[in-house]
Protein backbone atom coordinates (compact mmCIF):
# COMPACT_ATOMS: atom_id res chain seq x y z
CA UNK A 1 0.00 0.00 0.00
CA UNK A 2 1.10 3.43 -1.15
CA UNK A 3 2.14 5.96 1.63
CA UNK A 4 -0.70 8.46 0.77
CA UNK A 5 -3.14 5.19 0.85
CA UNK A 6 -1.79 4.52 4.30
CA UNK A 7 -2.60 7.94 5.24
CA UNK A 8 -6.38 7.74 3.48
CA UNK A 9 -7.26 4.80 5.89
CA UNK A 10 -5.91 6.26 8.90
CA UNK A 11 -8.28 9.44 8.00
CA UNK A 12 -10.72 7.40 6.98
CA UNK A 13 -10.41 5.24 10.49
CA UNK A 14 -10.57 8.71 12.52
CA UNK A 15 -13.21 10.33 10.60
CA UNK A 16 -16.25 10.73 12.58
CA UNK A 17 -18.66 11.51 10.04
CA UNK A 18 -17.66 8.66 7.69
CA UNK A 19 -20.34 6.80 9.30
CA UNK A 20 -23.11 9.25 7.43
CA UNK A 21 -22.05 7.90 4.04
CA UNK A 22 -24.94 4.70 5.03
CA UNK A 23 -27.38 7.70 4.82
CA UNK A 24 -26.91 7.54 0.74
CA UNK A 25 -27.70 5.90 -1.92
CA UNK A 26 -24.09 5.01 -3.94
CA UNK A 27 -22.35 2.61 -5.01
CA UNK A 28 -17.95 2.34 -6.25
CA UNK A 29 -17.90 4.86 -8.31
CA UNK A 30 -15.51 8.12 -6.27
CA UNK A 31 -18.54 10.71 -6.66
CA UNK A 32 -17.00 14.11 -6.35
CA UNK A 33 -20.23 15.89 -8.17
CA UNK A 34 -22.35 16.38 -5.06
CA UNK A 35 -21.26 20.56 -6.10
CA UNK A 36 -23.28 19.89 -9.39
CA UNK A 37 -26.24 17.21 -8.00
CA UNK A 38 -26.05 15.58 -4.08
CA UNK A 39 -26.17 11.89 -4.03
CA UNK A 40 -29.47 10.19 -2.98
CA UNK A 41 -29.97 10.09 0.56
CA UNK A 42 -31.57 6.51 1.48
CA UNK A 43 -34.94 8.05 3.12
CA UNK A 44 -36.27 9.92 -0.07
CA UNK A 45 -37.67 7.07 -2.21
CA UNK A 46 -39.62 5.30 0.78
CA UNK A 47 -41.04 8.71 1.56
CA UNK A 48 -41.73 9.62 -2.09
CA UNK A 49 -43.87 6.53 -2.14
CA UNK A 50 -46.20 7.63 1.07
CA UNK A 51 -46.25 11.10 -0.38
CA UNK A 52 -47.71 9.88 -4.07
CA UNK A 53 -49.71 6.83 -2.86
CA UNK A 54 -50.99 8.08 0.65
CA UNK A 55 -51.18 11.69 0.49
CA UNK A 56 -51.78 12.23 -3.21
CA UNK A 57 -53.41 9.15 -4.35
CA UNK A 58 -55.93 8.36 -1.17
CA UNK A 59 -56.31 11.85 0.82
CA UNK A 60 -55.69 13.95 -2.03
CA UNK A 61 -57.14 17.68 -1.70
CA UNK A 62 -57.60 16.98 2.00
CA UNK A 63 -53.39 17.14 1.78
CA UNK A 64 -53.13 20.71 1.50
CA UNK A 65 -54.09 20.72 5.21
CA UNK A 66 -53.65 17.16 6.74
CA UNK A 67 -50.41 16.62 5.52
CA UNK A 68 -49.17 19.92 5.69
CA UNK A 69 -48.61 20.65 2.02
CA UNK A 70 -49.42 24.31 2.27
CA UNK A 71 -46.96 25.28 5.11
CA UNK A 72 -44.28 23.25 3.48
CA UNK A 73 -42.17 26.32 2.22
CA UNK A 74 -41.69 27.39 5.39
CA UNK A 75 -41.34 24.62 7.32
CA UNK A 76 -38.67 23.67 5.18
CA UNK A 77 -37.26 26.87 5.31
CA UNK A 78 -36.98 26.38 8.63
CA UNK A 79 -35.13 23.29 8.70
CA UNK A 80 -32.16 24.41 5.98
CA UNK A 81 -32.15 27.60 8.83
CA UNK A 82 -29.42 25.90 10.88
CA UNK A 83 -27.42 24.89 8.23
CA UNK A 84 -27.08 28.48 7.10
CA UNK A 85 -26.81 30.58 10.22
CA UNK A 86 -30.10 31.69 10.83
CA UNK A 87 -33.11 31.73 12.81
CA UNK A 88 -36.28 30.17 12.20
CA UNK A 89 -38.97 32.69 10.18
CA UNK A 90 -37.01 34.19 7.51
CA UNK A 91 -36.46 31.30 4.64
CA UNK A 92 -39.28 30.27 2.28
CA UNK A 93 -38.18 27.06 0.16
CA UNK A 94 -39.74 27.42 -3.78
CA UNK A 95 -38.89 28.28 -7.38
CA UNK A 96 -35.94 28.11 -8.67
CA UNK A 97 -32.58 29.94 -7.36
CA UNK A 98 -33.16 31.91 -11.40
CA UNK A 99 -36.37 32.89 -9.97
CA UNK A 100 -35.35 34.03 -6.15
CA UNK A 101 -32.02 36.06 -7.53
CA UNK A 102 -34.55 37.91 -9.54
CA UNK A 103 -37.19 37.97 -6.59
CA UNK A 104 -34.38 39.29 -4.17
CA UNK A 105 -32.61 41.46 -6.42
CA UNK A 106 -35.51 43.82 -7.64
CA UNK A 107 -36.94 43.95 -3.64
CA UNK A 108 -33.10 44.74 -2.83
CA UNK A 109 -33.08 47.86 -5.22
CA UNK A 110 -36.74 48.72 -4.14
CA UNK A 111 -35.73 48.75 -0.63
CA UNK A 112 -32.40 50.68 -1.33
CA UNK A 113 -34.92 53.58 -2.53
CA UNK A 114 -37.85 53.24 0.25
CA UNK A 115 -36.23 55.55 2.86
CA UNK A 116 -36.16 53.06 4.95
CA UNK A 117 -32.26 52.73 5.87
CA UNK A 118 -29.63 50.67 5.08
CA UNK A 119 -30.07 52.14 1.34
CA UNK A 120 -32.85 54.25 2.19
CA UNK A 121 -30.94 57.56 1.91
CA UNK A 122 -29.86 59.50 -1.62
CA UNK A 123 -26.88 59.27 -3.75
CA UNK A 124 -24.16 61.25 -3.46
CA UNK A 125 -25.05 63.66 -5.97
CA UNK A 126 -28.86 63.53 -4.96
CA UNK A 127 -30.28 61.69 -7.59
CA UNK A 128 -31.11 58.34 -5.98
CA UNK A 129 -29.30 55.33 -5.92
CA UNK A 130 -29.67 53.57 -9.38
CA UNK A 131 -26.90 51.54 -10.15
CA UNK A 132 -26.28 47.39 -9.24
CA UNK A 133 -22.99 45.82 -7.96
CA UNK A 134 -22.51 42.18 -9.43
CA UNK A 135 -20.24 39.95 -8.95
CA UNK A 136 -18.11 39.88 -12.36
CA UNK A 137 -17.15 36.12 -12.02
CA UNK A 138 -20.67 35.42 -11.45
CA UNK A 139 -22.65 31.84 -12.80
CA UNK A 140 -23.99 32.79 -15.93
CA UNK A 141 -27.89 32.94 -14.84
CA UNK A 142 -27.31 35.18 -11.78
CA UNK A 143 -25.58 37.66 -14.04
CA UNK A 144 -27.97 37.43 -16.50
CA UNK A 145 -31.07 38.22 -14.24
CA UNK A 146 -28.96 40.80 -12.44
CA UNK A 147 -29.26 41.93 -16.59
CA UNK A 148 -32.97 41.82 -16.25
CA UNK A 149 -33.53 43.22 -12.84
CA UNK A 150 -31.65 46.38 -13.99
CA UNK A 151 -32.96 47.36 -17.16
CA UNK A 152 -36.43 46.73 -14.99
CA UNK A 153 -35.80 48.99 -11.95
CA UNK A 154 -33.98 52.11 -14.57
CA UNK A 155 -30.44 50.89 -13.10
CA UNK A 156 -27.17 50.20 -14.61
CA UNK A 157 -25.44 47.37 -13.84
CA UNK A 158 -21.96 46.86 -13.16
CA UNK A 159 -20.10 43.46 -12.76
CA UNK A 160 -17.29 43.82 -10.27
CA UNK A 161 -14.78 41.08 -9.36
CA UNK A 162 -15.84 40.51 -5.27
CA UNK A 163 -12.71 41.56 -4.01
CA UNK A 164 -12.92 45.01 -5.62
CA UNK A 165 -16.41 45.89 -4.64
CA UNK A 166 -15.57 48.04 -1.77
CA UNK A 167 -13.75 50.31 -3.75
CA UNK A 168 -16.62 50.01 -6.65
CA UNK A 169 -19.28 50.80 -3.91
CA UNK A 170 -20.99 54.59 -4.15
CA UNK A 171 -23.50 56.55 -2.98
CA UNK A 172 -25.37 55.53 -5.97
CA UNK A 173 -25.39 51.69 -5.63
CA UNK A 174 -28.78 50.48 -4.32
CA UNK A 175 -27.60 46.88 -4.82
CA UNK A 176 -24.84 44.35 -4.46
CA UNK A 177 -25.00 40.51 -6.12
CA UNK A 178 -22.68 38.27 -4.76
CA UNK A 179 -21.38 34.63 -4.85
CA UNK A 180 -20.21 33.22 -1.76
CA UNK A 181 -17.95 30.16 -3.38
CA UNK A 182 -17.31 30.59 -6.64
CA UNK A 183 -18.67 27.78 -9.07
CA UNK A 184 -16.34 27.65 -11.00
CA UNK A 185 -12.85 28.19 -8.89
CA UNK A 186 -14.31 27.29 -5.59
CA UNK A 187 -13.14 30.77 -4.49
CA UNK A 188 -15.14 31.69 -0.98
CA UNK A 189 -15.78 34.74 -0.69
CA UNK A 190 -15.63 36.97 2.48
CA UNK A 191 -19.59 37.63 3.41
CA UNK A 192 -18.83 39.41 6.15
CA UNK A 193 -16.35 41.74 4.78
CA UNK A 194 -17.99 42.46 1.92
CA UNK A 195 -21.11 42.21 3.83
CA UNK A 196 -20.26 44.91 6.12
CA UNK A 197 -18.50 46.96 3.14
CA UNK A 198 -22.63 47.57 1.01
CA UNK A 199 -23.93 48.31 4.54
CA UNK A 200 -21.78 51.34 5.29
CA UNK A 201 -21.79 52.51 1.76
CA UNK A 202 -26.03 51.98 2.48
CA UNK A 203 -27.20 49.37 -0.02
CA UNK A 204 -28.45 45.97 0.27
CA UNK A 205 -26.36 42.54 -0.17
CA UNK A 206 -27.97 39.85 -1.93
CA UNK A 207 -26.43 36.42 -1.76
CA UNK A 208 -26.37 33.11 -3.47
CA UNK A 209 -24.97 30.41 -1.60
CA UNK A 210 -25.66 27.68 -4.35
CA UNK A 211 -21.82 26.65 -3.64
CA UNK A 212 -21.41 27.40 0.08
CA UNK A 213 -24.82 26.22 2.12
CA UNK A 214 -24.51 22.54 3.32
CA UNK A 215 -20.24 22.70 2.75
CA UNK A 216 -19.29 25.24 5.50
CA UNK A 217 -21.25 27.96 7.71
CA UNK A 218 -22.77 30.40 6.10
CA UNK A 219 -23.89 32.88 9.56
CA UNK A 220 -26.60 35.01 7.46
CA UNK A 221 -27.94 36.30 10.34
CA UNK A 222 -24.70 36.81 12.48
CA UNK A 223 -23.38 39.10 9.70
CA UNK A 224 -26.31 40.71 8.95
CA UNK A 225 -26.63 39.55 5.63
CA UNK A 226 -30.41 41.06 3.89
CA UNK A 227 -31.31 39.07 1.21
CA UNK A 228 -29.49 35.14 0.65
CA UNK A 229 -30.59 32.58 -2.30
CA UNK A 230 -29.39 29.79 -2.68
CA UNK A 231 -30.36 25.82 -4.60
CA UNK A 232 -30.85 22.75 -2.98
CA UNK A 233 -29.47 20.04 -5.18
CA UNK A 234 -26.09 20.23 -4.33
CA UNK A 235 -25.11 19.84 -0.83
CA UNK A 236 -28.15 19.81 0.52
CA UNK A 237 -28.68 16.74 -1.61
CA UNK A 238 -32.99 17.56 -2.73
CA UNK A 239 -32.47 15.66 -5.86
CA UNK A 240 -33.06 17.31 -9.73
CA UNK A 241 -34.56 20.27 -9.75
CA UNK A 242 -35.13 20.97 -6.31
CA UNK A 243 -36.77 23.99 -5.73
CA UNK A 244 -34.12 26.55 -4.16
CA UNK A 245 -34.96 29.24 -1.04
CA UNK A 246 -35.15 33.04 -0.40
CA UNK A 247 -33.68 34.29 3.03
CA UNK A 248 -34.90 37.76 4.05
CA UNK A 249 -33.68 39.07 6.94
CA UNK A 250 -36.46 39.26 9.85
CA UNK A 251 -36.09 43.40 10.00
CA UNK A 252 -36.48 43.84 6.29
CA UNK A 253 -39.53 41.51 6.12
CA UNK A 254 -41.75 44.45 5.91
CA UNK A 255 -39.76 46.41 3.69
CA UNK A 256 -39.60 43.23 1.44
CA UNK A 257 -41.53 44.04 -1.95
CA UNK A 258 -41.74 41.12 -4.06
CA UNK A 259 -41.73 42.03 -7.88
CA UNK A 260 -43.40 38.42 -8.01
CA UNK A 261 -46.32 38.78 -5.62
CA UNK A 262 -48.68 35.60 -6.43
CA UNK A 263 -51.46 34.65 -4.11
CA UNK A 264 -49.27 32.23 -2.37
CA UNK A 265 -47.64 35.61 -0.81
CA UNK A 266 -51.21 37.29 -0.20
CA UNK A 267 -52.02 38.21 3.15
CA UNK A 268 -55.21 35.94 2.53
CA UNK A 269 -54.62 33.93 0.08
CA UNK A 270 -58.01 32.21 0.38
CA UNK A 271 -59.82 35.83 -0.41
CA UNK A 272 -59.20 35.77 -3.87
CA UNK A 273 -59.71 39.29 -3.64
CA UNK A 274 -58.63 41.66 -6.23
CA UNK A 275 -56.07 44.13 -4.38
CA UNK A 276 -52.95 42.48 -3.39
CA UNK A 277 -52.19 42.81 0.41
CA UNK A 278 -48.55 40.86 1.11
CA UNK A 279 -48.55 38.38 4.11
CA UNK A 280 -46.35 38.60 6.83
CA UNK A 281 -42.93 37.63 7.48
CA UNK A 282 -41.16 35.09 5.10
CA UNK A 283 -44.46 33.58 3.23
CA UNK A 284 -44.03 37.27 1.65
CA UNK A 285 -41.08 35.55 -0.61
CA UNK A 286 -43.78 32.91 -1.91
CA UNK A 287 -45.27 33.00 -5.33
CA UNK A 288 -47.75 30.46 -6.46
CA UNK A 289 -48.42 26.85 -5.93
CA UNK A 290 -45.69 25.33 -4.48
CA UNK A 291 -43.79 22.14 -6.04
CA UNK A 292 -44.85 19.77 -3.63
CA UNK A 293 -43.53 16.66 -5.14
CA UNK A 294 -39.98 17.78 -4.99
CA UNK A 295 -40.37 19.93 -1.70
CA UNK A 296 -41.25 16.93 0.10
CA UNK A 297 -38.43 14.53 -1.43
CA UNK A 298 -36.19 18.07 0.00
CA UNK A 299 -37.58 17.38 3.28
CA UNK A 300 -36.83 13.81 3.53
CA UNK A 301 -33.39 14.77 2.14
CA UNK A 302 -32.58 16.90 4.77
CA UNK A 303 -33.45 14.31 7.90
CA UNK A 304 -29.24 13.49 6.96
CA UNK A 305 -28.87 16.54 8.71
CA UNK A 306 -30.21 15.54 12.29
CA UNK A 307 -27.55 15.85 14.91
CA UNK A 308 -24.35 16.86 12.05
CA UNK A 309 -22.67 19.91 12.99
CA UNK A 310 -22.27 22.41 10.29
CA UNK A 311 -18.28 22.79 12.03
CA UNK A 312 -17.75 19.32 11.48
CA UNK A 313 -18.84 19.27 7.98
CA UNK A 314 -16.51 22.51 7.54
CA UNK A 315 -13.18 20.90 8.75
CA UNK A 316 -13.55 17.42 6.99
CA UNK A 317 -14.51 19.71 3.57
CA UNK A 318 -10.95 21.21 4.15
CA UNK A 319 -8.97 18.06 5.29
CA UNK A 320 -10.68 16.32 2.13
CA UNK A 321 -9.73 19.27 -0.21
CA UNK A 322 -6.32 19.59 1.52
CA UNK A 323 -5.55 15.82 1.15
CA UNK A 324 -6.59 16.09 -2.91
CA UNK A 325 -4.28 19.13 -3.21
CA UNK A 326 -1.50 16.48 -1.54
CA UNK A 327 -2.18 13.47 -3.55
CA UNK A 328 -2.86 15.77 -6.61
CA UNK A 329 0.85 17.00 -6.26
CA UNK A 330 2.39 13.67 -5.72
CA UNK A 331 0.89 11.67 -8.21
CA UNK A 332 0.55 14.23 -11.16
CA UNK A 333 3.69 15.22 -12.88
CA UNK A 334 4.33 19.09 -12.34
CA UNK A 335 3.54 21.84 -14.81
CA UNK A 336 0.48 19.27 -16.16
CA UNK A 337 -2.54 20.96 -14.16
CA UNK A 338 -2.81 24.17 -11.81
CA UNK A 339 -5.11 24.42 -9.32
CA UNK A 340 -7.40 27.35 -9.64
CA UNK A 341 -8.51 26.64 -6.07
CA UNK A 342 -6.65 28.87 -3.24
CA UNK A 343 -4.34 27.28 -0.56
CA UNK A 344 -6.17 29.57 2.22
CA UNK A 345 -8.74 27.71 3.69
CA UNK A 346 -10.59 31.29 4.78
CA UNK A 347 -10.53 31.52 0.80
CA UNK A 348 -11.64 27.80 0.19
CA UNK A 349 -15.07 26.64 -0.53
CA UNK A 350 -15.57 22.62 -1.11
CA UNK A 351 -14.50 22.12 -4.43
CA UNK A 352 -10.78 21.69 -5.84
CA UNK A 353 -10.67 23.27 -9.51
CA UNK A 354 -7.82 22.03 -11.68
CA UNK A 355 -6.86 23.29 -15.00
CA UNK A 356 -5.32 21.59 -17.95
CA UNK A 357 -5.28 21.31 -21.61
CA UNK A 358 -8.16 19.08 -23.31
CA UNK A 359 -10.03 19.01 -19.85
CA UNK A 360 -12.99 17.90 -21.22
CA UNK A 361 -12.10 14.73 -22.85
CA UNK A 362 -9.92 14.30 -19.70
CA UNK A 363 -13.28 14.55 -17.17
CA UNK A 364 -14.72 11.75 -19.84
CA UNK A 365 -12.11 9.12 -19.23
CA UNK A 366 -12.35 10.05 -15.56
CA UNK A 367 -15.59 9.32 -15.84
CA UNK A 368 -15.14 6.18 -17.75
CA UNK A 369 -12.98 5.11 -15.04
CA UNK A 370 -15.23 5.73 -12.37
CA UNK A 371 -14.44 9.02 -11.01
CA UNK A 372 -17.52 11.43 -11.79
CA UNK A 373 -16.15 15.46 -11.26
CA UNK A 374 -17.39 17.26 -13.93
CA UNK A 375 -15.66 20.03 -16.88
CA UNK A 376 -16.36 23.83 -16.98
CA UNK A 377 -15.23 25.83 -20.11
CA UNK A 378 -13.16 25.95 -21.27
CA UNK A 379 -10.62 24.08 -19.70
CA UNK A 380 -11.60 23.22 -16.15
CA UNK A 381 -11.95 19.79 -13.93
CA UNK A 382 -13.77 20.60 -11.16
CA UNK A 383 -13.89 18.22 -7.70
CA UNK A 384 -16.69 18.71 -5.50
CA UNK A 385 -15.75 17.53 -2.08
CA UNK A 386 -19.01 16.48 0.07
CA UNK A 387 -17.71 15.70 3.77
CA UNK A 388 -21.39 13.98 4.31
CA UNK A 389 -20.17 11.28 1.99
CA UNK A 390 -16.98 11.00 0.22
CA UNK A 391 -13.88 9.95 2.18
CA UNK A 392 -10.47 9.80 2.24
CA UNK A 393 -9.69 6.68 0.35
CA UNK A 394 -11.81 8.31 -2.51
CA UNK A 395 -10.03 11.59 -2.81
CA UNK A 396 -6.59 9.30 -3.07
CA UNK A 397 -8.02 6.91 -5.78
CA UNK A 398 -9.43 9.97 -7.71
CA UNK A 399 -5.89 11.59 -7.76
CA UNK A 400 -4.47 8.35 -8.60
CA UNK A 401 -7.21 7.72 -11.06
CA UNK A 402 -6.37 11.21 -12.44
CA UNK A 403 -2.79 10.80 -12.68
CA UNK A 404 -3.31 7.95 -14.66
CA UNK A 405 -5.67 9.55 -17.18
CA UNK A 406 -3.20 12.33 -17.94
CA UNK A 407 -0.13 10.33 -17.91
C1 LIG B 1 -24.13 30.01 -8.15
C2 LIG B 1 -25.32 29.46 -8.88
N1 LIG B 1 -26.43 30.23 -8.99
C3 LIG B 1 -27.51 29.79 -9.66
C4 LIG B 1 -27.52 28.52 -10.24
C5 LIG B 1 -28.69 28.11 -11.08
O1 LIG B 1 -29.83 28.03 -10.44
P1 LIG B 1 -31.16 27.37 -11.03
O2 LIG B 1 -30.81 26.69 -12.32
O3 LIG B 1 -31.54 26.37 -10.01
O4 LIG B 1 -32.11 28.47 -11.20
C6 LIG B 1 -26.41 27.67 -10.10
C7 LIG B 1 -26.36 26.30 -10.65
O5 LIG B 1 -27.12 25.82 -11.41
C8 LIG B 1 -25.29 28.19 -9.43
O6 LIG B 1 -24.19 27.44 -9.33
N1 LIG C 1 -28.58 22.85 -12.22
C1 LIG C 1 -27.93 22.04 -13.06
C2 LIG C 1 -28.63 21.31 -14.04
O1 LIG C 1 -29.98 21.44 -14.09
C3 LIG C 1 -27.97 20.49 -14.91
C4 LIG C 1 -26.58 20.38 -14.83
C5 LIG C 1 -25.87 21.07 -13.88
C6 LIG C 1 -26.54 21.93 -13.03
C7 LIG C 1 -25.82 22.75 -12.06
O2 LIG C 1 -26.27 22.90 -10.99
C8 LIG C 1 -24.57 23.37 -12.45
C9 LIG C 1 -23.93 24.06 -11.30
N2 LIG C 1 -24.73 25.13 -10.74
C10 LIG C 1 -22.56 24.61 -11.58
O3 LIG C 1 -21.98 25.12 -10.63
O4 LIG C 1 -22.02 24.53 -12.65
Amino acid sequence: MSELAAKAKELDASDRLAGLRARFVLDDAVYLDGNSLGALPTAVPGRMEDVVRRQWGSLRIRSWDESGWWTAPERIGDLIAPLVGAAPGQIVVGDSTSVNVFKALVAAVRMAGDGGGNGGDRGDDGSGRDEILVDATTFPTDGYIAASAARMTGCTLRPVAPADVPGALTGRTAAVLLNHVDYRTGRLHDLPGLTAAVHAAGAVAVWDLCHSAGALPVGLDEHGVDLAVGCTYKYLNGGPGSPAYLYVRRELQDRFDSPLPGWNSHAEPFGMRAEYQAAEGAVRGRVGTPDILSMLALEAALEVWDDVPVDAVRAKSLALTDFFLECVAAYVPAGTVESLTPEAHAERGSQVALRCPGAGDVMKRLIDSGVVGDFRPPDVLRFGFTPLYVGFADVERAARVLARTLS
